[in-house]
């Protein structure tokens, strides 16, 4: 029996394919490479290029590989672009999961994990972010997540197929072994532009306002190794293979770092001291995300192994060092 991974070809999906094989099982790739790369998939897995949300192919490749389960990654995730384009990201990652869930059901999918976003939250009215408060997403990225939250969550009252939706903080971080990491060079993560700037890909980068009630002023979030991340996952798969019931988790580590922390963690660790100057604060930022993080360590029994600012950021310029030596190459 093999699991299906969409967008496995992107930064999370291709560590979770990582895992899902050190653990000896069997995967199949489908992404349609509009921010994957096809050398994040190693070479003995089966890759189909093309779209999550595309219902016959699915189901051909559910039956082909004899596919049991659905760990479903593929979407848009830029929370700006998302404000305008949010049609587009209705389409993305809202039509194309209903697609997929769809097939799911009538190829008789029993289990389906699915990539959600601590942006479900919204502007979240205490912090740590427990999974009982409110939902009020401020981005149509949130509201396009959230919508398939609702959708799994419906579909599994009304078919024979039960999900895990796991509500991911701040993803960071690349695989300890350096098989894979965050390729993409127009990435806006956080510690993913520090990196750079460490390695001098960008002259200085920008702290996003510093006026927020934080400690330091700059804004505060829940950074999760990815590696840590893709466990979780395949902790939430044998729940569902054993039978268990239908979840929707927060993954995160429930501690916070600042922006001016997480800058001085890449500055020591990288022992680079780039140019950082202060900017206007950027719209849509929350001044604190942090997770409430004890259900997904009771329920699934998650035990990360890199629950570690400077592991995360080493692991980060690591894997940056790679992309510069082979861009160079
Ligand atoms: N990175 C984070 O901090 C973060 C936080 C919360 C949630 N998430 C969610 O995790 C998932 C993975 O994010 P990521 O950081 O790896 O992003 P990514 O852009 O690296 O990966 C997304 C992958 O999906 C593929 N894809 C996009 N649309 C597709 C479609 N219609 N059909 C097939 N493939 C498609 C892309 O080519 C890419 O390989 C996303 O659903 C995202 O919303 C990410
Ligand atoms: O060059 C930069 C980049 C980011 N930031 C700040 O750093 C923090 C983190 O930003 P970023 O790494 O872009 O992550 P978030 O905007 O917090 O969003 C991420 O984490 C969310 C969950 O917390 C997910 O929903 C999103 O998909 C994911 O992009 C924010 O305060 C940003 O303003 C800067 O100051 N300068």
């Amino acid at each position: 029996m093999s699991v299906l991974v969409t967008g496995g070809a992107g930064y999370i999906g291709s560590h979770m394919v990582l895992a899902l094989r050190d653990a000896g099982r069997e995967v199949v790739v489908l992404d349609n490479l509009s921010t994957g790369f096809r050398g994040a998939v190693p070479h003995d897995v089966p890759f189909v290029e093309g779209n999550c949300g595309d219902e016959d192919l699915v189901k051909s490749i559910i039956t082909e590989h004899g596919v049991s389960a659905i760990i479903h990654f593929a979407g848009s995730i830029v929370v700006p672009d998302s404000v305008k384009d949010p049609l587009g990201y209705y389409e993305n990652n809202t039509v194309n999961s209903r697609a997929l869930i769809a097939a799911a059901v009538a190829s008789g999918i029993g289990h389906f994990i699915f990539s959600s976003t601590a942006a479900v939250y919204g502007e979240p009215p205490e912090c740590p972010i427990g999974e009982d408060l409110p939902l009020a997403p401020i981005s149509p990225y949130g509201t396009s997540k959230l919508m398939t939250e609702y959708m799994l969550k419906d579909t599994a009252r009304a078919h024979e197929i039960r999900f895990a939706a796991l509500r991911y903080f701040n993803v960071a971080g690349a695989d300890p072994e350096g098989r894979s990491g965050q390729s993409s060079a127009r990435a806006t993560h956080l510690i993913k532009i520090a990196a750079q700037a460490a390695f001098g890909m960008r002259r200085h980068m920008e702290i996003y306002g510093e006026d927020y009630p934080t400690p330091d002023g700059t804004c505060l979030r829940d950074y999760v190794h990815v590696s840590d991340l893709a466990e979780a996952h395949l902790l939430a798969l044998r729940h569902l293979e054993a039978g268990g019931g239908s979840l929707v988790l927060n993954c995160g580590y429930g501690r916070g770092y600042s922006v001016r922390e997480v800058i001085s963690a890449v500055k020591r660790v990288s022992g680079v001291d780039f140019d950082v100057r202060l900017a206007e604060r950027r719209a849509g930022d929350p001044p604190a995300l942090i997770a409430r993080a004890d259900a997904i360590r009771e329920v699934l029994g998650w035990r990360p192994k890199n629950d570690d600012l400077d592991k995360i950021v080493a692991h980060a310029l690591s894997w940056e060092g790679q992309l510069q030596r082979s861009n160079v190459a």
